[in-house]
């Protein structure tokens, strides 16, 4: 498969772990390696506010692995100077490899606060943030963003002229409107429309719950590199069986639930703040248990539990006989 370059960082494999806010953290990027990793991880969506107030050094959002390279720090926020004083500390850390500006967030509080997919609306605004950033920006720089609005056929032909002029280096498109949350299926037409529009190089995400998926969304929107969130969630070694199946050979068999769910708890207790476990632990239960036809049952019990250690204890006592199941995936609930 042809490796993705942004700007002179290869995307190789070009199949990228997506930013997802509480998980996408260093514990659960390694365990994304551990299962043989990606050709780019993502942070969650950082808080340019807080990066302003606080040293990213120590702040557990911010860390940093051994194996989860090459590294996207995705910024979200809407004051220009807030977001450029963000990204220039950032990049003073030097452990990342490509800056994001989040432009696809639909949650409640992002949303309130006039960021993530609200700022499709201003677009004069994000052209503020995006020529603030990159003039402080050395590395690539990317900008994720949903559909802005469907009702106006001009619209990503102004958004790509922008982002061109902002010298913005890659663009990964979700075809969803900000409205749809995840209740709508994603557009991969629309995917298609901006990769013949654009000569920036364009990462396609949305609604790849399969080997089968990944490789379809590249040959049917001409994108040149996929970006996967809940399946990854579902299964942290997915990146490993799209790769098996794009050389096409055979998917090697998954790893027992035991198995995962131990690894990713040392992975937190080794790289995570002891006041995250609880949470991170229940988030990552979630997900991982919707592989399972029993799935919502199981995480009730799981999500009872009072420390994390029993939950870990739970899960494995629930889930030792399971297998995961073929692809592709099914969330049992959405997000
Ligand atoms: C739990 C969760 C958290 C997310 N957090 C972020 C985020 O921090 N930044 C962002 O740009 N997108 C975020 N997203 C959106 C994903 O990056 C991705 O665009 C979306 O899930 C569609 O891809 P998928 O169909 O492969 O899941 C989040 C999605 C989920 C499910």
């Amino acid at each position: 498969m042809t490796p993705l370059e942004i700007a002179g960082l290869k995307v190789d494999p070009p199949w990228v772990l997506a930013p997802m806010a509480g998980h996408t953290h260093v514990a659960f990027r390694e365990l994304v390696a551990h299962f043989g990793g990606c050709g780019l991880f993502f942070t969650e969506m950082l808080n340019s506010r807080a990066l302003c107030a606080h040293d990213p050094r120590r702040d557990p959002y911010c860390l940093v692995g051994v194996r989860d390279r090459p590294l996207a720090a995705q910024v979200a926020g809407n004051d220009p100077e807030k977001i450029r004083r963000a990204y220039q500390r950032l990049q003073a850390m030097g452990s990342f490899d490509l800056f994001d500006f989040n432009l696809g967030c639909p949650r409640g509080a992002v949303q309130r606060y006039g960021w993530g997919a609200r700022l499709l609306n201003r677009m004069d605004l994000c052209r503020e943030i995006l020529t603030a950033s990159r003039s402080v920006l050395k590395r690539p720089f990317g900008v994720k963003m949903r559909t802005p609005d469907r009702s106006d056929p001009g619209v990503w032909d102004r958004w790509l002229e922008m982002l061109h002029h902002a010298r913005v280096d890659a663009l990964v498109v979700h075809p969803r409107l900000p409205q749809d949350l995840f209740k709508r299926p994603a557009r991969w037409e629309e995917i298609a429309c901006v990769v013949r529009r654009t000569s920036l190089p364009v990462v396609g995400n949305g609604d790849i719950f399969s080997p089968q998926d990944a490789l379809r969304m590249m040959e049917r929107t001409g994108c040149r590199a996929v970006m996967v969130g809940r399946a990854a969630l579902m299964r942290p070694w997915i990146f490993r069986d799209i790769h098996a199946y794009a050389q096409g050979g055979v998917l090697p068999p998954a790893p027992e639930p035991v198995e995962v769910i131990r690894l990713y708890w040392d992975l937190l207790q080794q790289w995570l703040p002891e006041t995250l476990h609880d949470n991170r632990l229940r988030l990552f239960f979630f997900w991982l248990c919707q592989n399972f036809p029993y799935g919502t049952h199981y995480f009730g019990q799981i999500r009872r539990q009072k420390t994390p250690k029993e939950m870990v204890r739970r899960a494995c006592v629930l889930l030792a006989s399971e297998k995961f199941p073929h692809y592709p995936l099914r969330p049992l609930n959405s997000y």
